[in-house]
C-alpha cells in the first residue's frame, strides 16, 4: 500500500476553509476533519453543514474523524453527504457493527478508531466490517499535541493483527504526526498518516505534505 498523507483540517484557520482545503489540492491523498461534540471530547470544531460545505469546494476526498458522543446517530450521515472515508470511536460506538455496515452502504469506507490506552486485540473480530483503523497517537480533542510514543507498540500490534486478518484494511495514525516522527510510524506499519500542525502550521503546507510523505515512503518496510 502506498503512503497516503491525511493533512488534517484542525490546525488550519476555520473562516477559510475552502482556501486552506485548496493549499493542498493534488498534493494530499486526503482531508482530515475532525468533528468535535463537547462530549466524547473537551473540545467543540464543526459538524455535518460545515462538512456539506466543504465537500463542495474541495476534489480531495475527504476522511471525517468523528470524535463525538453518538457515532451511531450520525456517521451514516456524513457518509451520504459524500465523505469518502468515515470513522467512528470504538469508545462511543454502542452498535458499532451496524453503524460500519452503515457507513459502507452509503458508500463510504469505514473507520475505526482507538484512544491511546484502548487494547487493539478486543478489535480484531471487526476487521472483516472496517477499511481503515485509526490508532490515535494522542489524547483525541487537540492538535498540537505531543506524540504519545508508548503507542508504538500497538501500532505495531494492529498492523500484525491486519496482516493476519489478510484484508485491505489500511492503517492509520493520527497525533503529532511530524517529520520528527512520522518515520517511527511508517516503521510501526502505519500507511495512512494524519497531520495536523506539521501541514497547516508550516509556512508551505503543500510541501510540508511533500516532505512528510518523503520521510515515511524511506521508513515504510519494504514488504510493502
Ligand atoms: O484527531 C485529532 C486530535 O484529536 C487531530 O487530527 C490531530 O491531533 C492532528 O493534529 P496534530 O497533527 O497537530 O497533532
Amino acid at each position: 500500500m502506498a503512503v497516503q498523507i491525511s493533512p488534517s483540517i484542525l490546525s488550519a484557520d476555520f473562516a477559510r476553509l475552502a482556501d486552506e482545503a485548496a493549499r493542498v489540492e493534488n498534493v494530499a491523498d486526503w482531508l482530515h476533519v475532525d468533528v468535535m461534540d463537547y462530549h466524547f471530547v473537551p473540545n467543540l470544531t464543526l459538524g455535518l453543514p460545515v462538512v456539506e460545505s466543504l465537500l463542495k469546494t474541495t476534489a480531495t476526498p475527504v476522511d471525517c474523524h468523528l470524535m463525538i458522543h453518538d457515532p451511531d446517530r450520525w456517521a451514516p450521515d456524513y457518509a451520504e453527504a459524500g465523505a469518502a472515508s468515515v470513522t467512528i470511536h470504538a469508545e462511543a460506538a454502542k452498535a458499532a457493527v451496524r453503524t460500519l455496515r452503515a457507513i459502507r452502504a452509503a458508500g463510504a469506507r469505514a473507520g475505526l478508531a482507538l484512544n491511546p490506552a484502548t487494547a487493539v486485540e478486543g478489535y480484531e473480530d471487526l476487521l472483516p466490517e472496517i477499511d481503515m483503523m485509526l490508532v490515535m497517537t494522542v489524547e483525541p480533542g487537540f492538535g498540537g499535541q505531543r506524540f504519545l510514543d508508548i503507542v508504538l507498540p500497538k501500532l505495531a500490534r494492529a498492523r500484525a493483527l491486519i496482516d493476519k486478518h489478510g484484508g485491505e484494511v489500511w492503517l492509520q495514525v493520527d497525533g503529532g504526526v511530524s517529520a520528527e516522527t512520522i518515520e517511527r510510524c511508517a516503521e510501526a506499519g502505519a500507511d495512512v498518516f494524519v497531520a495536523g500542525n506539521a501541514v497547516y502550521g508550516a509556512d508551505d503546507p503543500a510541501r510540508a505534505v511533500q516532505e512528510l510523505r518523503a520521510l515515511a515512503e524511506r521508513a515504510t518496510p519494504p514488504r510493502w
